[in-house]
C-alpha cells in the first residue's frame, strides 16, 4: 500500500489553478522530495494531502484511507510541518510539545514519556524547560518536528523545513528526520526548493512547475538521463526551461526573518 498516493489532482483558487493534474504515489518509508520555486504548487498540494485544502473524494489517500471520507483518521496518521508559526514562544519546548500530544490525543498516561522520547530524540532534552523564545532558528525547527512526531505519526509532511537555516542547523535538521525515519518506518513528504539538499536527502523526488510534475525518480536517475555532470537544478532546467531561485535570494532571506521572528 502506497501511504501517499495522489492521482489526478486539481486545484484552484478562484480562477487562478494552483495543482493542475498531480499523481503521486510514495514507497513506504522513502524520503520523497517535492521540488520546485515559489508558487509551482507544492504548499496547496501537502494542504490538501494534510486534509487543510478539500479534495474531490477518491483522488488522495494516506494509507489507504481517502481523505475526504476519513478525515480525523487520516489526521491521526499524519504529522505536519508548516512553513508557518506552529511553536509559542512564549511556552517551553516541553510545554509546546506537550500540547501537541494532548490534541492529537495520545493517551494521557503515555504523554510524559511520548514528549520527553521526542524532545530527547530532537537533540533538545537540555533545552526543554527553556522557553522557545529562547531557541535558535534551528533549534526551534527541531522543537516543531517534536511537535509533530509526539503521536507517532505513519507519514511526516514538511513544508520546507530547512528555509533560512545555516548549514550546521540544516544538517542538524536533516539528521533527526533520517534517525526517526530509521527508528520507526515512517514515510517522508517534503516540499524544497533547495536542489543539493534533495540531492543529498531525497530517496526520490518529483519536480515541480506551475502546478504539474514535469519528472520524476531518484535524483540520480534524473540527472544520469540529461547525462554528463548534471545537477538537479540542471535537470529542472531541462524539464521547464526556467530556473530555481538562486539561494540567498529574497525568498531566503523572507523565510529567515520569518523563521527569525516566528517565536520571539
Ligand atoms: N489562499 C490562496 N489564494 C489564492 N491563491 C493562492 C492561495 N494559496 C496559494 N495561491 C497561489 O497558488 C499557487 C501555488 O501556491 P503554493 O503555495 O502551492 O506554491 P508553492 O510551490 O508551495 O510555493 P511556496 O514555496 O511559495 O509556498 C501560487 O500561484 C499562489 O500564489
Amino acid at each position: 500500500m502506497n501511504p501517499v498516493l495522489v492521482e489526478d489532482l486539481h486545484y484552484a483558487f478562484g480562477d487562478h489553478v494552483a495543482v493542475d493534474g498531480v499523481d503521486l504515489a510514495l514507497a513506504p518509508g522513502e524520503v520523497f522530495g517535492l521540488l520546485g520555486p515559489n508558487g509551482a504548487g507544492k504548499t496547496t498540494t501537502l494542504r490538501v494531502i494534510t486534509t487543510l485544502l478539500p479534495a474531490p473524494p477518491g483522488t488522495v489517500r494516506v494509507e489507504g484511507l481517502d481523505v475526504v471520507r476519513s478525515r480525523r483518521r487520516v489526521r491521526r496518521l499524519l504529522g505536519y510541518v508548516p512553513q508557518q508559526l506552529s511553536a509559542d514562544g512564549s511556552l517551553t519546548g516541553r510545554e509546546n510539545v506537550a500540547l501537541f500530544a494532548r490534541l492529537f490525543d495520545v493517551p494521557r498516561r503515555e504523554r510524559a514519556e511520548a514528549v520527553d522520547s521526542v524532545l530527547d530524540a530532537m537533540g533538545l532534552a537540555e533545552s526543554a524547560d527553556r522557553t522557545a523564545s529562547t531557541y535558535s532558528g534551528g533549534m526551534v525547527r527541531r522543537l516543531e518536528l517534536a511537535q509533530a512526531l509526539v503521536s507517532a505519526p505513519r507519514v511526516l509532511v514538511l513544508d520546507e523545513p530547512t528555509v533560512g537555516l545555516d548549514p550546521v542547523a540544516r544538517s542538524g535538521v536533516w539528521d533527526r528526520i533520517h534517525e526517526v525515519r530509521r527508528a520507526n518506518g515512517m514515510t517522508v513528504l517534503v516540499t524544497t526548493h533547495a536542489m543539493e539538499e534533495a540531492e543529498l536527502h531525497c530517496d526520490r523526488v518529483a519536480l515541480m512547475h506551475r502546478g504539474r510534475l514535469r519528472a520524476e525518480g531518484t535524483p540520480a536517475e534524473l540527472t544520469a538521463a540529461i547525462g554528463g555532470e548534471a545537477t538537479l537544478e540542471d535537470v529542472f532546467r531541462h524539464h521547464t526551461g526556467d530556473t530555481l531561485e538562486p539561494s540567498g535570494g529574497m525568498r531566503d532571506v523572507r523565510a529567515a526573518r520569518r523563521t527569525a521572528r516566528r517565536v520571539g
